[in-house]
């Protein structure tokens, strides 16, 4: 897994580090790492121009255009607020013999020292001409320039780095926004760090917490998958969330509802039922896709929270929760649920998401004592607990109709075979991205072949040896 600091806690950490640490070496120590990376880039190119801004950051930029300059490389820098311009950087910038000029020409490289850890809203004006002209690749220090740190929300002009560099840890900003790619530079800040704010799993974490049959299992061991969901007239959502269970995991999956027929049809091996009461025993259900609203939808998600099984309770149960809260009362609290709200759910359910999106899962978390993932291009997850898990998809394919369906059932099986809610939730949405890359391969998908693709995805992030 990795972690991720917020803006505060890096601060306070590089306040401690610095207390014993001669001044200014650790910003010679990040921009020496800026510079390392900017020479790979450059791959024997030799013109780097800087954008300077009047903090830290722009120190940082102009110490690396420094160590650079030492390695023969030309470098010109634009100051964007020349008065403010960090001193002993330009004046060591301007020692090696580094330019300072109007604008960016003829450059290879770009070197982003905008704005850093301290930087709120988009870029100026000023910046923002600088940054729309340039066509060169940019190299951001520490983050983007004009996009938040903390929420990674992006409001207007910002830069679109190659490669960003940052120091110490990694911040929100990068798992949350496209920092091209991500290189992290040591400048002793581990030890005082304690326990990160987010967490990003990793495939080795995914393909580790996995659950695959042994050999002593048999089909009831791994944890019975229920869904309730489709009706008669969206019979397709339970068709998709119970494919997903059947793909996800061993064992075994029961559907119960309207929508048996074509469920029977489609998966032969699922046990097909008409109603909950006659489903038999499961270890989780998944209510709600395509389920409708009406009586009869809020008396079967009333059953199942009643059963006293971990739910993923996802779209028209989102809905019917939001709007008869008296739902609530059904539910057995020491029971895990696992909510999943797209944005517009999200309003429905808890208010408006906003730009800080982890917030918003962690404000919806603890309301309903409930795992939310809040589903979008970046999907946040957050437990009650206060643990938060950070998925951010690399290609938009799976934002097409149907592909909430899959990832319910993907979440439903995994927590029928007895993954912690999170993880589940985190491991279902990390092997969806994965299903969805895997089967656009560069064209757009319907959700039929995403969920085809599931068992490659399971299988690319499953140890080869296993
Ligand atoms: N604190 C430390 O010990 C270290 C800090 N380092 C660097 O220092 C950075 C943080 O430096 P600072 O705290 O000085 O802050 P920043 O460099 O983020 O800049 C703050 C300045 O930018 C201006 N500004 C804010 N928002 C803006 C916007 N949207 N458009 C244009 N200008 C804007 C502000 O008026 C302020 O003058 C880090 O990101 C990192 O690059 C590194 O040198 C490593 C060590
Ligand atoms: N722009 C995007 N990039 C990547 N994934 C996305 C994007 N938009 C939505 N998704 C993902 O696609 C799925 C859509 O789910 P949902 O909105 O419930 O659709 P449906 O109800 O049609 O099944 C979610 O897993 C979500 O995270
Ligand atoms: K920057």
């Amino acid at each position: 897994m990795r972690g991720l600091w917020t803006t505060e806690r890096v601060k306070a950490a590089e306040e401690r580090v610095m207390a014993r640490v001669p001044e200014g070496a650790l910003m010679r120590r990040a921009a020496f790492g800026v510079a390392t990376v900017a020479l790979e880039v450059l791959a024997g190119r030799r013109r780097v121009g800087l954008l300077v801004g009047a903090g830290n950051n722009g120190g940082d930029a102009l110490w690396a255009g420094y160590f650079l300059r030492r390695r023969g490389v030309a470098v010109s820098a634009v100051l964007l607020n020349p008065a403010k311009a960090h001193a002993a950087g330009l004046a060591a910038f301007r020692r090696v013999g580094g330019r300072v000029v109007e604008r960016l020409t003829g450059v290879d490289l770009v070197i982003d020292g905008i704005v850093g850890l301290s930087a709120r809203g988009p870029l100026r004006p000023d910046a923002a001409e600088h940054v729309a002209h340039l066509d060169a690749p940019v190299l951001s220090v520490d983050l983007p320039s004009g996009v938040d740190p903390d929420t990674g929300a992006v409001r207007g002009p910002h830069v679109r780095p190659a490669v960003t560099v940052t120091f110490g840890c990694l911040k929100p900003v990068h798992a949350l926004a496209d920092c091209g790619e991500v290189r992290l530079v040591d400048i002793g800040l581990t030890p005082e760090l304690a326990g990160p704010d987010l967490l990003e799993l990793e495939v080795s974490d995914v393909g580790a917490a996995w659950p695959v049959p042994g050999p002593t299992d048999d089909k009831y061991t791994q944890g019975v998958t229920g869904i309730a969901a489709g009706s008669a007239t969206y019979p397709g959502a339970a068709v998709l969330a119970t494919g997903a269970a059947l793909l996800a995991t061993s064992g075994m999956v029961r559907y119960a509802g309207a929508a048996a027929e074509g469920v029977r049809a489609r998966w032969p091996e699922a046990i097909c039922t008409g109603t909950i009461t006659d489903a038999g025993r499961v270890q989780s259900w998944v209510v709600g896709p395509g389920l409708g609203t009406g009586l009869g939808a809020e008396a079967v998600l009333r059953s199942v929270l009643e059963v006293g099984v971990p739910v993923c309770a996802d779209a028209d149960a989102i809905t019917m929760l939001a709007n008869n809260p008296d739902l609530w009362d059904a539910r057995d609290p020491d029971t895990p649920l696992v909510l999943t709200p797209h944005d517009r759910e999200y309003e429905r359910l808890a208010g408006e998401v906003g730009d800080d999106r982890v917030a918003a899962a962690k404000r919806a978390a603890d309301k309903f004592a409930a795992v939310v993932l809040l589903k979008g291009h970046t999907t946040v997850i957050a437990s009650p607990d206060g643990r938060v898990l950070v998925n951010r998809a690399r290609s938009s394919w799976a934002a097409t109709a149907g592909s909430g369906d899959v990832l319910s059932g993907l979440i439903g099986a995994l927590l029928a075979a007895g993954l912690d809610p999170l993880l589940a939730a985190g491991c279902a949405a990390r092997v969806h991205v994965l299903a969805a890359e895997l089967a656009a391969d560069g064209a757009p998908i319907p959700a039929t072949s995403l969920l085809a693709a599931v068992p490659d995805a399971i299988r690319a992030v499953r140890p080869l040896t296993a």
